[in-house]
């Protein structure tokens, strides 16, 4: 198969969305763009032996976890997917063969969200990263940003916390099966794309999704809107199988590793319920977490109530750099 044959085998043979005017196959794709909604954009690379493990994951899986990751950034500024770019760089070991399954793996994502690939690039390199820009469209008034959240606000986060961290971590321990629920948390991140429709009724929602970590995301919260949060370890959601963790490991899955895709934010005490509800009639559960607190003069922080004490939660989620 010559890079030809593989554009062709990638290429869509139709568009899901009807705003596509022009997909793959020319200079660059066209959008007709919706009347009365914006739109959002966002990119994230992953890169061999950062993000992710060929030891451990099939191609499908890394187009899948990377379009995930792409996805749950729309869903995190509350906007609903509709078409993505791909730009892969691929060592010359891997074939167009095998850079097919990455794209069938994003494709099997993109198609339960109704997502089109319009478009992309491919280069060969000694490192095998792919880069997704996704895009998205909102209604101006539903947007969430991470600088929404008010005084008096419920702090809450989707699903469970840690999951990913525990499943790269029985990755590594090499004594684990691929079915394992904690492993496809992992390897198969969901992102929370059906949170948009159900919270589209409420005025305001701040919103972040969690890739560095809650540490670091409720840091993002915290600062974009100048308040505080006090947050209850108590309350934080994971599995129990965590427990066997010593209190660091523990610690560093649920607050610091990330990768969770799980969506983290605020709304008004009085949305709380319904919020709840509107989340539980499509699957996802919604937990409270703590409080926003008064904006005070000093840098804006997140504090951690645990064991009877109160303690800044400093951002330790990932850094590259
Ligand atoms: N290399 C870059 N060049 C330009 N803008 C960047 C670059 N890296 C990040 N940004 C911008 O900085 C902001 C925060 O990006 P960041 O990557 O931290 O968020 P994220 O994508 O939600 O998190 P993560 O990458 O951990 O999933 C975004 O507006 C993003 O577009
Ligand atoms: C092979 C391998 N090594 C380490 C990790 C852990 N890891 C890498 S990047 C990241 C945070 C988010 O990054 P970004 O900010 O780029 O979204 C985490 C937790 C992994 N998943 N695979
Ligand atoms: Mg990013
Ligand atoms: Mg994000
Ligand atoms: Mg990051």
């Amino acid at each position: 198969m010559d890079e030809f044959d593989f554009i062709q085998s990638i290429k869509p043979s139709y568009y899901k969305q009807s705003s596509v005017v022009k997909g793959i196959g020319d200079d660059g794709a066209i959008i007709r763009p919706t009347f009365g909604q914006d739109l959002v954009i966002t990119s994230d690379t992953m890169v061999e032996n950062v993000h992710f493990s060929l030891d451990y994951m099939s191609f499908e899986d890394v187009g899948y976890r990377v379009l995930a990751a792409n996805l749950s950034d729309v869903a995190a500024m509350g906007a609903v997917p509709r078409y993505y770019i791909v730009n892969i760089n691929v060592p010359e070991q891997i074939s167009n063969e095998e850079l097919v399954l990455v794209y069938q793996g994003m494709k099997e994502l993109a198609d339960s969200y109704r997502v089109d690939l319009i478009g992309g690039d491919t280069v060969s390199g000694k490192e095998f990263s792919i880069s997704i820009t996704a895009f998205g469209s909102v209604s101006p008034e539903l947007k969430r940003n991470r600088s929404s959240a008010e005084d008096g606000d419920i702090v809450f986060v989707t699903g469970s916390l840690g999951d990913s961290g525990y499943g790269y971590e029985l990755l590594n321990r090499n004594e684990v099966d691929f079915n394992n629920y904690f492993v496809k948390r992992h390897v198969r991140p969901e992102p929370q794309v059906s949170f948009v429709n159900a919270t589209e009724k409420f005025d305001r929602i701040s919103l972040n999704d969690v890739s560095d970590g809650i540490s670091s995301e409720l840091n993002e919260i915290a600062q974009a809107s100048k308040t505080n949060l006090l947050i209850e370890w108590e309350r934080l959601p994971y599995r129990k199988e965590l427990n066997e963790l010593d209190e660091h490991k523990l610690d560093e899955c649920i607050l610091s590793f990330g990768e969770d895709f799980e969506l983290v934010g605020t709304c008004p005490e009085k949305d709380w319920e319904l919020l709840k509800d509107k989340c539980k009639q499509v699957g996802i559960t919604v937990t409270n977490i703590g409080r926003v607190l008064a904006s005070t003069k000093d840098q804006p922080s997140v504090f951690l109530h645990k064991d009877g004490e109160r303690r800044v939660l400093q951002s330790s989620g990932y850094q590259h750099r």
